[in-house]
């Protein structure tokens, strides 16, 4: 796997007007999202995973978005600096986006051959014919069969996993440079979420595409993702390789998310759910926001917010029970196993 960084998202903050507080939406968020990988952006509702996202493409509504902080490096350029000339030059072309209801993004009365010819027309200059060809090679990529008569359909004449094919045709026909997956599969069945993940996966490296995939679903994340960044109230809680995070999660957070994921092999741990609800974004209390949610909170909780402590090169956390001074204590027992499997395959590649 290469590691040479495409995007480089630095202490980000945003805050949204409101008619009351702002609400402070991205706390200091930094990622990285590295040549021909899968980045999965996971957390519940309201984690701050689509504004951080959405301020990559500069889809953010303008009157109300504060960005109070940071930058975002895209080719040795500051996507928050460019104008809004470029950008649009670069939205869709280099950097598409593909979310949840694909029927926010279609055109219903366009069909859907069209549509993505008419992308390749405006960011390729391709002539229409050569443009609609272009396009049914595409549909015909994500598996929509008789193309000659699909493409000539409107969306709404698809069901909602072919529409999902169909956003995918139409975000990789350009051939971006990174795909921003939002929530892609949510509002699909369990069958059809797998063939659509399948789907991105192999067209990613057919295209050498690099993929944010965002989700609350850590379930489907081992499926796409290298690397993983879990967001909580507006800031990454906790960042490392995709085996780091599921088999040696740092973060009672990520304990949770990963205690809460249905498994057939949970019949005797004890059951690990996170109590509560997230905090509100407009009147954060002092300390760690998560600490009223946390059974493992320490006093400094309480107090200070922690700043993400590494682990290894790959891996950091931020929770004060990574601190030299917190007392050693015992996660929960679903926890403990996935630790064992994470040591049991260290022992593999040493042994190998
Ligand atoms: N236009 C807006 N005005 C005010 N607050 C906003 C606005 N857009 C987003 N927010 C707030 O920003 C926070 C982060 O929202 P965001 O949509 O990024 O969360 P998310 O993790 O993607 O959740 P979901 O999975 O529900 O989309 C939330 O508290 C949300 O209420």
């Amino acid at each position: 796997m290469m590691s040479e960084p495409i995007l480089e998202v630095k202490n980000l903050k945003i805050s949204f007007k409101t008619l009351e507080d702002p609400v402070h939406a991205i706390r200091d968020v930094s990622f990285t999202l590295n040549k021909g990988e899968t980045l999965a952006i996971v957390g519940e509702s309201g984690s701050g995973k689509s504004v951080s996202t959405k301020a990559i493409t500069r889809l953010l509504p303008k009157k109300v978005t504060q960005i109070t902080g940071g930058e975002i490096l895209y080719e040795g350029q500051d996507l928050l600096k460019i104008s809004d000339n470029d950008m649009t030059h670069i939205r869709g072309k280099e950097i598409a986006m593909i979310f949840q209801d694909p029927m926010t993004s279609l055109n219903p009365v366009m069909t859907v051959g069209k549509q993505i010819a008419e992308s390749l027309q405006v960011h390729h200059g391709l002539a229409a014919g050569e443009a609609m060809e272009e396009a049914k090679n595409m549909m015909a990529k994500v598996g929509i069969t008789q193309v000659e008569v699909k493409s000539q359909q409107y969306p709404h004449q698809f069901s909602g996993g072919m529409r999902q094919r169909v956003m995918i045709a139409l975000a990789l026909a350009c051939k971006p440079k990174i795909l921003i997956a939002d929530e892609p599969t949510t509002a699909l069945d369990v069958t059809i979420q797998a063939q659509i993940i399948e789907l991105m996966n192999s067209l990613k490296d057919e295209f050498d595409t690099s993929l944010i995939f965002i989700t609350h679903d850590l379930g489907v994340v081992a499926n796409v993702a290298d690397r993983v960044a879990v967001m909580y109230a507006g800031k990454i809680v906790e960042h490392g390789s995709v085996n780091e995070v599921f088999y040696h999660p740092q973060h009672p957070y990520t304990w949770g998310l990963l205690a809460s994921m249905p498994s057939l092999s949970l019949e005797d741990a004890d059951f690990y759910t996170i109590p509560g609800s997230p905090p509100n974004m407009m009147h954060l209390q002092k300390g760690d926001p998560f600490a009223p949610r946390n059974q493992y909170a320490l006093a400094i909780d309480f107090v200070e917010e922690p700043p993400l402590f590494k682990v290894t090169d790959t891996h950091f956390a931020a929770t004060w029970l990574l601190d030299e001074r917190a007392p050693k204590i015992q996660p929960p027992d679903e926890i403990q196993r996935r630790f064992n499997v994470f040591h049991s395959l260290n022992r593999e590649v040493i042994n190998l």
